[in-house]
């Protein structure tokens, strides 16, 4: 995954969410836990990735970052306005991955109708595991995805609580940003999203696929 993706939300400003799709890949997360007509869209750049070895960092200006366990879909064959009969033609596999949002910034941009960057968009806001092939997740639309903090689970859910399913997805956002090979797409996150501290261990997986650790620390 040489990817990289921006911020943004639907009452982003059309023009900046242009100039940002043209320069990078995008991250798009519409949640399972927000019932709204449309997906809620934003996107994050590549210097949010992380992998495991390195830590997740609390940035400077939060004191309530939360994690938000997902499954992402990465594209293998980009496309413009993918119809939902052909958009699984262009998935080349899946990643597991970690939408870390400083929720406290969320909510002041969210009160002052300001996009999400600040809170969703930081270094190392998308902890990612290894690139997993299409063929090991059959049915995408039915994993079971966990998260524990320090051992203890806080998220536990499964894909077919989704709002929006993956091919609806991948049709509606390639309608208006094209979607390009190693793009991803992160599909929101199951209930019990929670406040992470310095030197937790975060532990993540989608059941007999695939897990994942990381350890949270405060930038510097
Ligand atoms: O509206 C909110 O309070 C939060 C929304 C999100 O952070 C959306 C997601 O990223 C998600 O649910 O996965
Ligand atoms: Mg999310």
């Amino acid at each position: 995954m040489d990817l990289c993706f921006m911020t943004g939300s639907l009452s982003m400003d059309t023009d900046t969410s242009k100039r940002e799709a043209l320069n990078n890949r995008c991250v798009i997360q519409p949640p399972f836990k927000l019932r709204t007509e449309e997906p809620i869209l934003f996107l994050k750049p590549p210097s949010a990735y992380v992998r495991e070895g390195s830590p997740v960092l609390v940035p400077r200006y939060s004191s309530s970052l939360h994690h938000e366990v997902e499954l992402g879909v990465v594209i293998g064959k980009g496309g413009t306005a993918i119809p939902q009969a052909a958009a699984m033609e262009h998935v080349a596999g899946y990643a597991l991955c970690l939408d870390m949002t400083a929720r406290d910034v969320q909510d002041v941009c969210k009160a002052k109708g300001l996009p999400w960057t600040r809170a969703k968009a930081f270094n190392t806001s998308c902890p990612v595991s290894d690139f997993i092939p299409k063929e090991r997740i059959p049915d995408p639309g039915n994993v079971k995805l966990w998260l524990k903090v320090n051992d203890q689970l806080r998220q536990s859910g499964c894909t077919s609580q989704m709002i929006f399913s993956i091919p609806y997805l991948i049709s509606y956002i390639s309608e208006f940003i094209t979607l390009e090979e190693g793009d991803l797409i992160l599909t929101g996150t199951p209930k019990g999203v929670s406040a992470v501290q310095e030197r937790d261990e975060l532990q993540a997986g989608i059941e007999d696929v695939v897990t994942m650790s990381f350890r949270v620390d405060r930038k510097e």
